[in-house]
């Protein structure tokens, strides 16, 4: 297959089997072709247990495919080592979950400057890019809270500052408006239809229609294959 020029993620032929023991198994992915510009925003939707997560931990190195090649900047990744493989999540990507995942211990603060410290690239004006990420989603007035003095949107939001700390060329967001109130949705939506301009791929799993609305592409899914592209 040719390799398109600005592809920041590639994945060709990948397929994903999860050996649940006694020789049984589930086939998530069969054969998925996809490819992820740079600055592009994919949207992802499709019925449940129809692959869509099993994509997007393999997209977003997370997870291994059972066959198949991923590509990041153009470089094979499914073959690297694991530490090759952390130092290329904590340095190109970017990760939002359901649930914000926040350390429990450090402030919302802290917590957005984590992703620095553990890629090893602090520098002093950290602190003030922290707080701008912070402003950006309306929580900077919570940055010296704990996680458990936050509601659970705003811990939301203090995720979505945190995974932009390391501007990362791709945000990987499984959900990242399911169960939020439509203020907080939208806000969300609002940041990460602003990433590409940025130079920041997202690659959105995603069941909400605003939030495909967005996006420059919708890949569905069904029962493990890319059924059609819009
Ligand atoms: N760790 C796992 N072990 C075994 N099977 C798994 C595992 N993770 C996912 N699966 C199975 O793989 C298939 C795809 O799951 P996946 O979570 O990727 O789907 P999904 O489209 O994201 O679903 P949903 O919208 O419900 O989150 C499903 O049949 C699921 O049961």
């Amino acid at each position: 297959m040719a390799r398109e020029e600005n592809a920041v993620v590639e994945l060709t032929g990948v397929h994903k089997a999860y050996d649940l023991g006694e020789g049984r198994r589930v086939v998530a992915l069969r054969g998925v072709d996809l490819t992820v510009g740079e600055g592009e925003f994919v949207a992802v939707t499709g019925p449940s247990g129809s692959g869509k997560s099993t994509l997007l931990a393999i997209a977003g190195l997370l997870t291994r495919p059972s066959a198949g090649e991923v590509r990041v900047d153009g470089q094979r990744v499914d073959e690297l080592d694991d530490d090759a493989r952390a130092s290329l999540r904590n340095h190109a990507f970017g990760y939002l979950f359901p649930f914000a995942a926040l350390w429990p211990s450090l402030t919302a603060l802290e917590n957005v400057l984590l992703p620095r410290v553990l890629a090893g690239t602090r520098t002093t004006d950290d602190a003030t890019r922290a707080l701008a990420l912070l402003e950006e989603v309306g929580v900077a007035h919570l940055a010296d809270r704990l996680p458990h003095q936050m509601s659970a949107g705003e811990q939301r939001r203090v995720a979505l500052a945190r995974a932009l700390a390391n501007r990362p060329r791709v945000l990987m967001a499984d959900e990242p408006t399911a169960n939020l109130d439509t203020d907080t949705a939208e806000r969300v939506i609002e940041r990460l239809a602003r990433l590409p301009e940025e130079g920041t791929a997202v690659v959105a799993v995603t069941h909400d229609p605003h939030l495909a609305a967005r996006a420059d592409r919708v890949v569905r899914m069904v029962a493990g294959c890319v059924e059609a592209e819009g």
